[in-house]
């Protein structure tokens, strides 16, 4: 199972092709939306997430609200196109018409602009900001949302929240269930369970914004439910920790990732990192701890995965940082008009939506993954199986 998207930030409409989902999966608009919504809001956005309303349409491979089989596409439309349609227009333009295209030569330090201009040859860096812009992540969120519903129908859940935001770090989450911490977090401008560290959060954020900086910090993927051996250790690209790894870093302005304990395992000793096995009758087998975060040899061990990415401050800053005019190769100190100052929050459900495509995208693909049925028989097979073996 794979999935493309294509689009630009201010141009008319994102889209995702989303091919080898099985058939017969009950598929809404309305469910996706539900995520779109949920990607739209935190504290520290800036002004364009109040003209943007993310709806999306289903536009192939979904007949009266079942899946087909065949490759289910996505659109979504960017509302502030209205604003930009000669900026960005498709058509070629005239030659009286060319000051319209308000060339961008001012690259942003910690941005693809400047690099992008290089590898494909553009001197107006807007050709590149407008496809590096995490804009493009409404669809990646909506590709997610189609992989969640797939992974509930195996009995899969998947939740995510913020750690830390600008230093400032959450209690590890006290939960008895995935939907209390859900119910929890989607109250939460932060997406953070700690209320006390929720309130310091968004004090940072006020705070980055006054001094016209920005801030990033570390978001939490958990999932239940995944039947255990799913990966494999026989080739380092079968191995579902990292294909989770790099579609955590696939995500803008993300910058490391751990499992479990995580960077933490540098200073313990193996006798408090790995995970004691156990074996009931009505469980299978288990584990006492979870600090290897649900991996074992790239596979899944049945355990929840618990998997933290790190994302870096946003770089466009209202405070100018130095950089150089590609046209004049003279320094400047940018002026920007707008940009979120923080995009934790939103970036935890992108997070959860680029795990959720991973692991229904393994399951598909290990599994008879053509029709919901045989998958759903085929996950329950292998939970039993692994319960027994
Ligand atoms: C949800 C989200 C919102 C973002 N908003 C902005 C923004 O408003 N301004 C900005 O400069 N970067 C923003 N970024 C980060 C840039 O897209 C990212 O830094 C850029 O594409 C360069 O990629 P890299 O940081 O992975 O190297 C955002 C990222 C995410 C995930
Ligand atoms: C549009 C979104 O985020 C954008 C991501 C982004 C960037 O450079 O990554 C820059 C900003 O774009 P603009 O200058 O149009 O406001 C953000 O708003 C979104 O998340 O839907």
């Amino acid at each position: 199972m794979r999935y493309l998207t294509a689009g630009e930030s201010h141009g008319p409409q994102l889209t995702a092709i989303i091919e080898g989902l099985p058939s017969g999966l009950t598929l809404t608009e309305e469910n996706i939306n539900a995520d779109l919504a949920r990607r739209q809001k935190g504290y520290g956005r800036g002004r364009r997430m109040q003209i943007e309303k993310d709806r999306v349409q289903i536009t192939g491979g979904v007949r009266h609200g079942y899946t087909l089989g065949s490759p289910v596409a996505l659109i979504v439309e960017n509302k502030d196109w209205t604003h930009w349609t000669n900026i960005m227009g498709i058509e070629p333009l005239e030659e009286e018409q060319s000051e319209i295209k308000r060339k961008v030569t001012r690259p942003r330090p910690g941005h693809a602009d400047l690099i992008g201009g290089i590898k494909y040859g553009h001197r107006d860096l807007r050709n590149v900001l407008e496809r590096s812009s995490a804009r493009e992540t409404t669809v990646r969120v909506a590709a997610g949302a189609v992989a969640k519903t797939l992974l509930k129908e195996l009995g899969i859940e998947v939740a995510s929240h913020v750690l830390e935001i600008g230093g400032v770090r959450a209690n590890t989450p006290n939960y008895s269930t995935l939907k209390e911490l859900k119910e929890r977090t989607e109250q939460s401008p932060v997406r953070c369970f700690d209320e006390t560290a929720e309130k310091a959060m968004m004090e940072a954020i006020d705070q980055a914004k006054e001094n016209g900086d920005s801030i990033g910090g570390i978001v939490e993927v958990i999932v239940e439910g995944m039947p255990p051996g799913v990966g494999s250790y026989v080739h380092y690209d079968r191995k579902l920790d990292a294909k989770i790894a790099a579609a955590i870093m696939s995500i803008n302005a993300f910058k490391g990732v751990e499992f479990g304990l995580g960077f933490e395992m540098a200073r313990i000793p193996g006798s408090r990192v790995h995970d004691e096995i156990v074996w009931s009758e009505e469980e299978g087998y288990s584990r006492k701890t979870n600090r290897l975060g649900g991996f074992e040899g790239g596979m899944t061990t049945g355990m929840p995965i618990i998997v933290r990415g790190v994302m870096k401050p946003i770089p466009t800053l209202y405070k100018p940082l130095q950089s150089v005019d590609i046209d004049t190769k003279e320094p400047f100190t940018a002026s920007i008009e707008r940009s979120d100052s923080c995009a934790v929050p939103a970036a935890s459900v992108v997070a959860e939506a680029a795990v959720a495509w991973e692991l229904a995208a393994a399951l598909v693909d290990q599994f008879n993954g053509d029709r919901l049925g045989t998958l759903v028989q085929a996950v329950k097979e292998q939970k039993e199986y692994g319960r027994l073996f």
